[in-house]
């Protein structure tokens, strides 16, 4: 740590040896004087730092006391009822059981009143204030004003550029267009495929080329962060979008709120259920919306319920697949253009020999050639640490560890 500069000054005492007794006794009086001075000042501010520190470590104890509640499981949330000297009232949501209990240590009865949202554990103890509905919004959806992907940096999927601007650019930049020919344009696109394939670079390219906010939501976290939360988060979802308009809602993993119904009826279940048929009302009541434009992503078409396809609501399906040679070596382009590359590289080899790659794999053995050059303290990339990064992800993989999703098995 540096010392800080603005501390006192040392003293120093200037002795002259042609001084007499007398002015000697008068200098060191004084220079006593002013260590006194100095040292009461530095006292002082041992003391501020003291207190200050205190309530650091204090803050700190308290933020891994919230931490660690935090890290368990999920919670479930709750309204609070009325706050009396037996503990809080509150109503869960989902089931409106109402229950009398207590605060976790780090919140005072003071920190909290009748009306609040709160997040509670299993044995229902509070364990965060949720006061403003922002903060659920914040913890389950990314909101980019204007996300930095252009249409340029998605490689081989032309046409499903050409179908996602069709579906979603048209609408927003001209909607005119749409009541002249007297026809709805699409409600909600679906895009369904591989991992890895660019479905999240899609979206976020029409939210970019329209100056539209990207607002993103993954289904698992609709289902899973806060149970008896999801048809709340998803009326939050559209409240958001009407208020950014004009904007793109993507929802990932639309699987996880959209799977064919199952015949088990647990409370799982019926909290799936109920988060859908939320999604499915927002979408029908959509044409009063305006500008905002709804896609979604699966990796699992297989699995998705039947109402989600019907008329009006994700009727425009689009498929994104992994990428074949030619989308290969685009993607390669795309991702070795900013990099110092050799010029014994010949990507269209290297294209072929990526058989069964999704966009995402190209992506990280790029990366990873680049690696093994820094390795070797290469400033350019060869072809040899192409292959030797081709070698390592292909070897990754058979053990089944791998971050390759080309290898990954998924169905859709
Ligand atoms: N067609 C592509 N062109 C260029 N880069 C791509 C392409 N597809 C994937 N990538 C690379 O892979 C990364 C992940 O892609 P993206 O998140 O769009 O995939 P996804 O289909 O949404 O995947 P998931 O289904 O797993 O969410 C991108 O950030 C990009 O680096």
């Amino acid at each position: 740590m540096s010392r800080s500069p603005s501390l006192p000054e040392r003293p120093h005492l200037d002795l002259d040896p042609d001084m007499s007794d007398g002015e000697r006794l008068s200098a060191l009086r004084s220079h006593f004087e002013r260590m006194l001075e100095v040292n009461r000042e530095l006292g002082q501010r041992l003391e501020t730092a003291d207190d200050r520190r205190a309530e650091l470590v204090d803050e700190v104890e308290q933020m891994k006391a919230r931490n660690d509640a935090l890290k368990t499981a999920s919670y479930y949330i709750a309204t609070v009822q009325e706050v009396s000297d037996d503990g809080v009232i509150i109503k869960q949501h989902g089931n409106n059981q109402e229950v009398l209990t207590d605060l976790a240590p780090h919140l005072s009865v003071e920190d909290i009143e009748s009306g609040d949202r709160v997040a509670i554990n299993d044995s229902f103890a509070v364990q965060t204030i949720l006061d403003d509905e922002t903060d659920a919004r914040a913890q389950a959806m990314e909101v980019v004003a204007s996300p930095e992907v252009t249409y340029d940096d998605i490689g081989g999927l032309d046409d499903q550029v050409r179908e996602v601007r069709e579906a979603v650019e048209d609408p927003l930049e001209n909607p005119g267009m749409f009541e002249e020919v007297g026809i709805d344009p699409p409600s909600g696109v679906l895009l369904y495929g591989p991992p890895g394939t660019g479905k999240t670079m899609l979206a976020k390219a029409v939210a970019n080329e329209t100056d539209a906010a990207f607002i993103k939501m993954a289904g698992s976290e609709l289902v899973q962060k806060f149970i008896g939360e999801g048809s709340r988060l998803v009326r939050d979802l559209f409240k958001l979008a009407a208020e950014r308009e004009p904007a793109v809602i993507f929802i990932d993993e639309i699987d996880a709120v959209a799977s064919k119904r199952t015949d088990s009826k647990t409370s799982g279940d019926a909290e799936v259920q109920r988060t859908m048929m939320q999604l499915l009302s927002e979408m029908d009541g959509f044409e009063e919306r305006g500008n905002i434009r709804i896609i979604a992503a699966t990796n699992r078409f297989d699995m998705l319920d039947e109402a989600i396809l019907r008329p009006g609501r994700f009727d425009r399906l689009i498929e994104v697949p992994k990428p074949n040679v030619e989308g290969r070596k685009r993607i390669l382009d795309i991702h070795t253009n900013s990099m110092n590359t050799d010029d014994d590289v010949d990507l269209t080899e290297l294209a072929e020999l990526l058989d069964d790659y999704s966009g995402a794999d190209v992506a990280s053995l790029a990366t990873e050639a680049g690696m093994v050059a820094i390795r070797d303290e290469w400033d350019t990339v060869t072809m040899a640490d192409f292959e030797a990064a081709y070698e390592k992800l292909s070897k990754t993989d058979s053990t089944g560890i791998g971050p390759i999703s080309g290898f990954t098995d998924y169905q859709y």
